[in-house]
């Protein structure tokens, strides 16, 4: 298990995080210049810290109480960057080979050998990293990192500069490659879907601190603020009264809208006159033809036709002040055109609770 505890000061910027981690993969997610990769590079000691303490299994890589700074070289930590930063004059077999050169070459070559296997680079070995795709580059990268073995694999944004495609093989290889790497995975993404896809445990980021760290279905279905609401992909807000709680179901009343059931939130202290933020995933929202538990009727305002699904824009509420975002299964009802009037439902199974202060949101669409 990982444990980190740690503090960094910088000009214009402060990092103070606790978090742990299993084997397995834990995805980090949060807005750009929240912190994510500096944490990364506190874990690897690639940057000092001025306060705290990182254990790896039980043994203390980093404590600045007793004056304890593991060097990198020896944390045995592996760290795979966005650029790749393979070693350009050398070629596949011997960027892999850079971390265990200090292994009898019949051993080395054979870890090399399976690697390659393992990565599908096993044509590969003799080109240079010129001669090599985004793709290919990268597993590369992910080879070299992780022949030492080491007992954490950092991974900052690893997809993000490759086309949809080579990133989508490139995720199904990583989650494969749990199956002979046993070690820890922090993967940092800017994208929730990714993250959630790769991960079982996300940490969410908000500027220098960890909003919410935990079980990813978790975090889905409790987000603790509005950041994390944004970036688990939540679109759709109201914020509104609770005006009833009836046995487990809780009714919350929203200015010019209509009052929303929804199922009371485990382990939730809630009260009548409480002001509360609900969040609804845009993927959840129906059109509904009658009236019906927790619709609305709306205007469309815009339609956009995704390959695997309608994005539908609606408006609600007396004056269409409220804007929120529907997708919904193709093909697109004839009826779903601008200026279409229909019932938009938010299923009570899908609305969850925002935190539990609702004053700094705004019914409607969150924005991002
Ligand atoms: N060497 C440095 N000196 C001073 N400030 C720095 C340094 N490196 C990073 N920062 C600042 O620290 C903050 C956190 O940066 P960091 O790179 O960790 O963010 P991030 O969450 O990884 O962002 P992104 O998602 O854009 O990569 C930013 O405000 C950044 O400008």
């Amino acid at each position: 298990m990982l444990e980190v505890n740690i503090k960094k000061k910088l000009p214009g910027f402060d990092l103070e995080v606790a978090f742990s981690a299993d084997s397995g993969i834990m995805a980090m997610l949060g807005p750009s210049g929240s912190g994510k990769t500096m944490t990364l590079q506190c874990v690897a000691g690639l940057t000092q810290v001025d306060e705290g303490y990182i254990n790896l299994n039980g043994e203390v890589l980093l404590d600045t109480s007793r004056k304890i700074d593991i060097r990198p070289q020896v944390r045995r930590v592996g760290f795979v960057f966005q650029n790749y930063a393979l070693f350009p004059h050398l070629t596949v077999r011997d960027n892999i080979a850079y971390g265990i050169r200090h292994l009898e070459k019949a051993e080395s070559d054979g870890i090399i050998t399976r690697l390659m296997e393992n990565m599908h680079i096993a044509s590969l070995g003799h080109r240079f990293p010129s001669q090599l795709s985004a793709g290919q580059q990268q597993r590369v990268a992910l080879a070299r990192a992780i022949a030492p073995e080491p007992r954490v694999l950092l991974l900052d944004e690893p997809f993000s500069a490759l086309d949809a495609v080579v990133k989508e093989s490139l995720e199904i290889e990583l989650l494969s490659l749990q199956q002979f790497y046993k070690g820890i995975i922090i993967l940092v993404t800017h994208n929730f879907a990714e993250g959630y896809r790769m991960s079982s445990k996300m940490a969410i980021y908000e500027s220098g601190r960890i909003a919410q760290c935990g079980d990813k279905g978790k975090i889905v279905g409790s987000p603790a603020n509005l950041t994390v609401a944004g970036l688990m992909g939540f679109k759709n807000l109201l914020v509104g009264t609770v005006s009833q709680i009836i046995g487990q179901d809780l009714y919350l009343e929203v200015p010019g809208l209509s009052l929303f059931k929804i199922r009371l939130p485990e382990q939730m202290q809630l009260a009548v006159g409480m002001r509360l933020t609900l969040g609804i995933r845009s993927e959840f929202v129906r059109v509904s033809a009658a009236a019906e538990e927790n619709s609305l009727p709306g205007v469309v305002s815009g339609v956009i036709n995704e390959v695997a699904s309608t994005r539908c824009f609606f408006s609600a509420g007396a004056n269409l002040q409220y804007t929120f975002e529907a997708f919904l299964p193709p093909p697109a009802d004839a009826s779903l055109k601008v200026g279409s009037r229909l019932n938009f439902c938010f299923p009570t199974e899908h609305l969850v609770v925002v935190g539990q202060a609702g004053e700094t949101a705004q019914t409607g669409s969150l924005a991002g």
